[in-house]
């Protein structure tokens, strides 16, 4: 079944100068894959991104989420749909700092009005999967960066989306916590069949999707698959990024 469908994408930016930043971009997503997006910066990763979490529009082409075309919505139809359809995880976590664990969780479900009972049966699941139960009931301040990151996992999954996005999810993190989330992505990925799509200059995060999607010039340029060894992918998408550009830098020192 088919999640998401991309269809002959073109994004410009329209300024003193246009900028194409995406070019007749073709892709699509069935339910239950792990996608990563990578590719040089500037290569149109992000703009890509916000088509599909419907934060910004193409200037030509299609998107369609669930068999829904998002662009065809009335503002509150779509904020809905991006609500209960989307689920969103970011480089900085995007969490209300003096709410506690529980309270940034449940929010989306709060926002909807959803019974009590509902949101604390959903929560205590939902914690446990990411393992953050000991910590609900601190505050945001309170928590370290990678529980950040599975809190906002948390909040991003309690709705069951249909697609979860992940921008750069372990940009902030030491390798340590990067592991844990990825691990955690992983994990609802495989036991929930959630369909993820996950940009990342990364690559030890990148090793833990199932077929990676690389940019260059607003245009897709290759495509690799898994397989079953995570150490030899984790290798093939390192020659990815040589080849095709991207940050390759300290490398050197990462063990898989
Ligand atoms: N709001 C904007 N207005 C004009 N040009 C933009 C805008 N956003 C991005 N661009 C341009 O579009 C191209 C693609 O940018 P984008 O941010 O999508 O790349 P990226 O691959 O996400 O880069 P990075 O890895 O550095 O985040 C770049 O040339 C960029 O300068």
């Amino acid at each position: 079944m088919t999640i998401l469908e991309v269809k002959a994408v073109n994004k410009v930016y329209e300024g003193k100068v246009a900028t194409q930043a995406l070019t007749d971009i073709h892709f699509t997503i069935q339910k239950g894959e792990f996608v990563g997006i990578m590719g040089p910066s500037g290569s149109g990763k992000t703009t890509l991104l916000n088509m599909v979490s419907t934060i910004d529009r193409p200037t030509s082409g299609e998107v369609k989420i669930g068999g829904a075309d998002p662009f065809r919505m009335k503002k509150n139809e779509l904020a809905l749909f991006r609500r209960r359809q989307l689920g969103f995880v970011f480089q900085d976590f995007n969490l209300l700092d003096t709410l506690t664990v529980a309270e940034n969780i449940v929010l989306p479900l709060t926002l909807d009005r959803r019974p009590i009972k509902e949101m604390e049966s959903l929560l205590r699941q939902t914690a446990a999967r990411l393992g953050i139960t000991e910590i609900l009931n601190k505050r945001v301040y309170e928590i370290s960066g990678g529980q950040r990151q599975r809190t906002a996992i948390a909040r991003a999954i309690i709705t069951l989306p249909v697609l979860l996005l992940a921008d750069e999810p372990t940009g902030s993190l030491d390798s340590n916590a990067s592991r844990v989330v990825m691990e955690s992505l992983a994990a609802i990925n495989e036991k929930e069949g959630t369909t993820l799509m996950l940009v990342t200059h990364d690559p030890l995060a990148a090793s833990y999707c199932n077929r990676i999607v690389f940019i260059k010039d607003g245009r897709l340029a290759a495509e690799i698959h898994r397989g079953d060894n995570r150490q030899t992918f984790f290798q093939k998408i390192i020659d990815m990024l040589s080849f095709w550009g991207g940050n390759t830098n300290e490398l050197s020192s990462i063990r898989v």
